[in-house]
């Protein structure tokens, strides 16, 4: 019998990680598998392949129709990687649990260091962040925008559209890809905000949705990505800015990492803040990276 309905977008990262949901919440709720129905929905970012995703429009790509089938009652609640979760969502959904994180570093495939690849090498990433971020140390580099979903961009890469990229680890493991590439410390590449975590989210009246959900909890991992998503939200950013964060908690105190760039790199301003997990970190932060940030990396945000 069918007990709870888990929307999910269809790529074969968002399966795997709705099978990780579906998986903790049967073991949490001694459900048998088939108690879990993962309904695939697909959403605009899914749809449009050809375009940098912040030319669409940028906001609610991977959330809008998953936001939909949820205020429907369609679905009980919905799977999303945190990192394409915009920081404003309808007060009519909340976000119940977070499950584990996974690695949050970046990937470099291509190449076993920044260092290695070669003069004016071509790097595919359509990540603002990536961009500044690779720019800043390796001006010489040629970006180019490479979209599609993890594999596409492998076979990409195979093909020699580009002579390297960037993914997150997470999705390299989560899709059994862990021996592709060479993880960069989080020093040399700060990770996107909420990167390597899967995020649940239900309707804001449904309590017994959000009770189920919330079994699942990480609670730290909740902490980290909530403060690094604080940041963003104070930057007025959006997954489409130059902006990294990564938080750690060392018992009650959170550690909140960050970073602004300029889009072509030649700037790039970096901080942290610590103290008891709330949401004043995230602007105590955000309003120390801006104050230091020269206008033209200024003028990018808190618009
Ligand atoms: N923006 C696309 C996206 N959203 C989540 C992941 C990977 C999993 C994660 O970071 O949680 C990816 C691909 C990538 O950045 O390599």
């Amino acid at each position: 019998m069918v007990e709870f309905r888990l929307g999910t977008r269809g790529s074969p990262l968002a399966l795997t990680q709705a099978r990780m949901v579906r998986a903790a919440l049967c073991t949490a709720h001694g459900w048998a598998e088939d108690a879990v129905e993962l309904v695939v929905i697909r959403t605009t970012g899914d749809r449009v392949q050809d375009r940098a995703l912040a030319e669409i429009g940028g906001k609610a790509l991977w959330t809008k129709e998953l936001d939909r089938a949820l205020l429907a009652g369609e679905i009980d609640a919905a799977v999303h990687s945190m990192k394409d979760v915009e920081t404003v969502r309808p007060t009519a959904i909340r976000i119940a649990a977070m499950l584990p994180r996974a690695d949050v570093r970046d990937r470099l495939i291509g190449a076993e260091s920044l260092d290695d690849l070669t003069p004016g090498a071509v790097v595919g990433t359509s990540s603002p962040r990536r961009r500044a971020q690779l720019l800043a140390v390796r001006p010489d580099l040629r970006i180019v925008l490479l979209r599609g979903n993890v594999e596409t961009r492998l076979a990409k890469l195979a093909a020699g559209e580009v002579d390297a990229t960037l993914l997150a680890a997470a999705g390299l493991d989560r899709l059994g890809r862990g021996e592709v590439g060479h993880a960069l410390a989080t020093d040399a590449m700060l990770p996107a905000p909420a990167q390597g975590a899967v995020g649940i989210e239900v309707r804001a009246d449904d309590d017994a949705a959000h009770a189920r959900v919330g079994a699942i909890d990480d609670a730290a991992t909740h902490a980290c990505v909530a403060a690094e998503r604080a940041l963003l939200a104070a930057l007025k950013a959006d997954c489409h800015s130059p902006v990294a964060a990564l938080a750690a908690l060392a018992g009650e105190t959170l550690v909140l990492r960050g970073e602004l760039l300029a889009e072509d790199g030649s700037a790039r301003i970096e901080g942290f803040v610590e103290g008891v997990a709330t949401d004043d970190l995230g602007a105590a932060l955000a309003a120390d990276l801006l104050a230091r940030a020269p206008e033209a990396v200024r003028r990018l945000f808190a618009a």
